[in-house]
């Protein structure tokens, strides 16, 4: 991944407006990147999103959903965090799991800190004990993050803290609670200190810079997995392939309507019948909530057209892996 370029974050008209107060920022501001890692369903998604403040990654009950990197930024008086949720880090199978590992290994060089998620709720296993070493390898301060606290007794909760620390080489370690907000405001102050002195990176107000065609991807995808994860966990891509807005009538006041083609791949017949359902039915239904949430993201009305493809083999493809951006 490309973090913005010194030269990016100072060009064009306002880059910085409505960041910069009249005085300038303090002298001792921070701005950084983080990134989160943890084994699937640690938490990774909720907690960037407590930190954030608002959805912006998706998240579900299921492991593996987090396939693109997502950024929230964390705006604070004395600092500014940019945070990246990577996918889960495992062992690599297919090209697609090897591309995906070193995405996050690249991911965690580049950043000023990386927040290492163990739940509560679950012993230390061979996923985190993997990680763990991973990351031992890393020059980039890491803090331990035990989430899910509000999921056990404080016993519990110690217990799980002492086994992290026995784990390895933390600058900290926070228990938190993304879901009922609890400690995520120093999980933030724990991360700013570790962010080096410097002016924002981004002006205020933005909270992704994730380009909107993979966060629709990303919706559709959500949409069609929705109730058949367990027959399709890595078998299906979803490319946008074209967003194209209808001309209006002149005074027409209605919110812009545009066509969103979206290509849905999968890697045999039978999974295509999956998504579809007996007679188109399923394949409505997943049009229905995603152009929700689509409409939803784009501030426009929507026409959502899905086409469900075979891909024999698409993990193994180099060509079409660069294509839906792996
Ligand atoms: N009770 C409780 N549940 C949580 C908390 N954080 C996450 N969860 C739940 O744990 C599950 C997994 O959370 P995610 O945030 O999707 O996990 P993830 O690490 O992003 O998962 P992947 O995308 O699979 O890597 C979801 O059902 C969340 O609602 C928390 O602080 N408390």
């Amino acid at each position: 991944m490309t973090f913005p370029s010194d030269d990016e974050l100072t060009a064009g008209p306002n880059a910085l407006e409505g960041l910069i107060p009249a005085g300038g920022w303090p002298e001792d501001f921070r701005a950084g990147f983080a990134c989160l890692v943890g084994r699937p369903n640690a938490g990774k998604s909720t907690l960037t999103n407590a930190l954030v403040g608002e959805k912006i990654a998706i998240t579900s009950g299921r492991p593996q959903t987090t396939r693109h990197v997502v950024r929230g930024i964390v705006h604070r008086a004395e600092g500014q965090l940019v945070l990246v949720d990577t996918p889960g880090l495992h062992r690599p199978r297919t090209l697609l799991g090897q591309r995906l590992n070193d995405l996050v290994r690249e991911t965690l060089s580049e950043v000023d800190a990386i927040v290492f998620c163990l739940p509560a709720d679950e012993k230390i296993g061979p996923g985190d004990t993997f990680i763990a070493r991973e990351l031992s390898q890393q020059r980039t301060p890491v803090v331990a993050v035990a989430t899910k606290a509000d999921k056990v007794s404080r016993e519990r909760l110690a217990e799980h803290l002492l086994a992290i620390d026995k784990l390895g080489e933390w600058s900290a370690i926070v228990p938190v609670s993304a879901v009922k907000d609890e400690q995520v405001d120093v999980l933030t102050d724990v991360l700013l200190e570790h962010m080096p002195v410097g002016p924002p990176l981004y002006p205020e107000g933005e909270l992704t810079d994730e380009p909107e065609n993979v966060m629709i991807a990303e919706l559709v995808r959500e949409a069609a997995l929705e109730g058949v994860r367990d027959e399709l966990p890595h078998s299906l891509a979803v490319l946008v392939e074209e967003i194209t807005e209808r001309p209006r009538e002149k005074g027409d006041q209605r919110p812009p309507m545009l066509d969103v083609h979206v290509n849905l791949y999968v890697e045999r017949p039978s999974q295509k019948a999956i998504i579809i359902g007996r007679g188109g039915s399923r394949l409505r239904e997943v049009g229905t909530r995603a152009r929700k949430g689509i409409e939803a993201l784009l501030g426009a009305r929507v026409y959502l057209d899905l086409h469900v493809r075979v891909a024999k083999d698409w993990q193994r493809d180099p060509k079409l892996l660069q294509r839906l951006g792996f």
